[in-house]
C-alpha cells in the first residue's frame, strides 16, 4: 500500500493540478507572510476550487489567530496544521472551536523534541515531526532540512504521525522504509527556488513514494 504524502506550499493552478494528479492525499497552502510560499485566504480559495473531493485541503498556520482560521476555513480549507508555539489549551480550543482536524507541527533536533512533541501534542488529529528549523532561519518550517531519523528509532507516537523535513525524491525511500510513519510531507525537496514547486520533482517523489 502507497503511503498517504502531502505536498505543502501550492501556490500556483499548475502545481497543484500537478499534485493532484501524482496522487497526493493532501495539499498545503501556507498562510504566514513572511514564508515566500504565503497566499491570502482569497488566493487559496481560487487555488482549492479546483481541488477533487477526498483530497485534503490543509492550512499551514503560525501561531494564527480566529480570525485568520475561519477565513481560511471558508477559502475551502478542510483541515489545519499548526506550526508555531500554540499549547495545548490553544490546540484543543482551534479543535472544539472549528469541527475540524488538527493536526500539530513540531521542530525535532534531539530525542527529548520528541518526547516532548508527543507530550505537548494535546487533543491532535495527527502529529508532524519535522525539523527543528535552524537557529538562523525565518521560518518555522518549509526550510529543507531532514532532522537524523535515528532518533525516531524505537519510538512510535500514540498518534498517527507524518515526517517532515528536508524530503525529496531521493531520500523519501529510505525514510519510509526505516520509519513507516502513516505520511509524509514535502516542500522544499520539490521546488527549484523557495517558493516555486516543479511539476517534474512533484512527479519524481510521488514516484518514489510509491516505488517505496
Ligand atoms: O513552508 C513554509 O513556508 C512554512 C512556513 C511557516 C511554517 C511552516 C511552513 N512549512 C511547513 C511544512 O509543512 C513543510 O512542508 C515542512 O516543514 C517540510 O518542509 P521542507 O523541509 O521544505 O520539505
Amino acid at each position: 500500500m502507497t503511503t498517504d504524502f502531502k505536498v505543502c506550499g501550492l501556490s500556483t493552478p499548475e502545481t497543484v493540478d500537478a499534485a493532484i494528479k501524482a496522487g497526493a492525499r493532501y495539499l498545503g497552502f501556507v498562510f504566514f507572510p513572511r514564508s515566500p510560499r504565503h497566499l491570502t485566504p482569497e488566493r487559496a480559495a481560487g487555488l482549492i476550487a479546483a481541488v477533487p473531493a477526498g483530497i485534503g485541503k490543509v492550512a499551514v498556520l503560525v501561531d494564527a489567530d480566529d480570525a485568520l482560521i475561519d477565513a481560511v476555513l471558508a477559502a475551502g480549507i478542510d483541515t489545519l496544521q499548526l506550526h508555531g508555539h500554540e499549547t495545548i489549551d490553544r490546540v484543543g480550543g482551534v479543535r472544539a472551536r472549528t469541527g475540524r482536524p488538527v493536526w500539530r507541527a513540531s521542530g525535532v533536533a534531539t530525542r527529548a523534541d520528541i518526547a516532548q512533541a508527543i507530550a505537548s501534542a494535546g487533543p491532535v488529529d495527527r502529529l508532524l515531526l519535522d525539523a527543528k528549523a535552524p537557529r538562523e532561519a525565518v521560518l518555522p518550517g518549509g526550510n529543507g532540512v531532514a532532522f537524523d531519523w535515528q532518533l525516531m528509532l524505537g519510538v512510535s507516537p500514540p498518534m498517527p504521525w507524518g515526517l517532515s523535513g528536508g524530503l525529496d525524491a531521493g531520500n523519501v525511500g529510505a525514510a519510509l522504509a526505516a520509519l513507516k510513519p502513516a505520511f509524509v510531507d514535502v516542500s522544499s525537496g520539490v521546488e527549484d527556488a523557495p517558493g516555486v514547486k516543479s511539476v517534474s520533482k512533484i512527479m519524481a517523489f510521488a514516484n518514489a513514494v510509491r516505488g517505496a
